[in-house]
């Protein structure tokens, strides 16, 4: 069996070697003729998967994606097939909340605002914009949900309206990008949308470019009628409109689910799949390959303060590294690939284990930090 996987995904040759002979490919590039002896095919966000990939083959029995999105796949296209398809919801959800909050915590240090202070609406309340929801509500955050789908279908949580979300301070978009149908998400934000928020308010992008219209944003950001932007996201990725840089206050490159943790997720739960598919029993996990992080405990010993708080996450995770290094290198050849390809290792909140003196990890503000991902044990 000949399982063809992105050079991109953490831990594939582990993961699928008992399966047959693996061979790595530059999801970029990958083309028909490379991919045409496949039995297993294993890509991530930039591989569209669709009838000229797979024109040639005729072998593929499973393709499976290691990502939450699956825009870049014609599962129709699959279906039509029997090919079995996978994908890996729910696998970067803590890393996206991971980042939605370290940017956070920088935009309102930098314009001195107080998070607790902040409404923050959330415009899709799937597994991303619930991840963020859980950890911003452990610190006292407002939080708003707009799911306008997930409200039809009878979910119990309470849904704001889209003027709500207009309104809040803080907007952090977590929606699938889709381009037709009565919940399409392209340019959700557009020029009209986008001329009703003010720049007192942040904006958030987390999840796919397309669905604020860049265009749009640029000539507005040129009149300085924008929020403060945080983007991970952008329309044309990886030849984005560098024009919007510097007006972002933080900018990468479609990283916000890249800590080593979620990645690894996704590899391993593509491995569940194919295990399911084969009928081979489940013996592998993603701790097996993952090593331990290099800061694994500290000790608390007085009240949490939102200064501490602050501390804590950036130890772990400090989105300005990434802006620094996107900005450094986005000017380069296929500087927006080679920065994703080339990620320095992040970790999760969960590998920082914060020993409290005693049961007083809940403080007077609270705070919980078990609520916001990191692991909390009593001294
Ligand atoms: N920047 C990054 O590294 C990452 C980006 N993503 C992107 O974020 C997207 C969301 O991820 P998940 O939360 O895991 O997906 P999900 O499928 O769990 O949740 C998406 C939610 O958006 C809602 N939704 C759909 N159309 C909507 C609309 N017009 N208005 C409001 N809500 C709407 C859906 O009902 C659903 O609840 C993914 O599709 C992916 O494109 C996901 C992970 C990492
Ligand atoms: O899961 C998703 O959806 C994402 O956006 C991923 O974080 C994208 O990662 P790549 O597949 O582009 O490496």
């Amino acid at each position: 069996m000949k399982i063809y996987i992105d050079e991109n995904m953490p831990h594939g040759e582990s993961f699928f070697e008992s399966f047959g002979e693996v061979i790595t490919f530059s999801g970029r590039d990958v083309t028909a003729e490379q991919v045409q002896d496949a039995d297993i095919l294993l890509v991530r966000s930039i591989t569209k998967v669709n009838q000229s990939l797979l024109a040639l083959n005729s072998n593929i029995q499973f393709v499976g994606t290691a990502t939450i999105g699956t825009d870049h796949i014609d599962i129709e296209y699959l279906e039509s097939r029997n090919i079995t398809f996978s994908s890996a919801p729910g696998c970067n959800k803590i890393s996206v909340a991971d980042y939605v909050l370290s940017a956070l915590l920088v935009v309102v240090e930098q314009r001195q605002l107080t998070l607790l202070n902040q409404t923050v609406a959330i415009v899709g309340a799937g597994n991303t914009g619930t991840a963020v929801y859980d950890c911003l509500t452990a610190i006292g955050v407002n939080c708003l949900l707009y799911d306008p789908p997930l409200q039809k279908a009878g979910d119990p949580r309470s849904f704001c309206r889209f003027e709500e979300v207009l309104a809040a301070d803080v907007i952090s978009l977590h929606v699938p990008k889709t381009m037709v149908g009565p919940y399409k998400t392209l340019h959700l934000f557009n020029q009209s949308v986008l001329e009703k928020l003010n720049p007192q308010q942040i904006l958030i992008n987390a999840c796919r470019g397309e669905v604020i219209d860049n265009k749009a944003l640029l000539g507005l950001a040129i009149e300085k009628k924008v929020p403060t932007l945080v983007l991970d996201v952008w329309e044309n990725e990886p030849d984005i409109d560098k024009q919007l840089l510097p007006y972002v206050t933080l900018a990468t490159p479609h990283i916000a689910g890249y800590s080593l943790d979620s990645r690894a997720r996704g590899t391993e739960m593509l491995y569940i799949a194919l295990c399911e598919k084969l009928q081979i029993p489940v013996k592998l996990k993603s701790t097996d390959f993952t090593e331990q992080s290099n800061i694994s405990d500290i000790t608390l010993s007085g009240d949490l303060t939102p200064e501490l708080l602050k501390s804590l996450v950036h130890l772990i995770y400090d989105v300005r590294r990434d802006d620094a290094l996107f900005r450094k290198k986005v000017n380069e050849v296929n500087g927006f690939d080679n920065m994703r390809k080339n990620y320095p290792e992040r970790r999760e909140l969960s590998t920082l284990t914060v020993l409290t003196p005693n049961k007083r990890q809940v403080s007077p503000q609270m705070i919980d930090l078990k609520k916001i991902g990191f692991t909390v044990k009593n001294k």
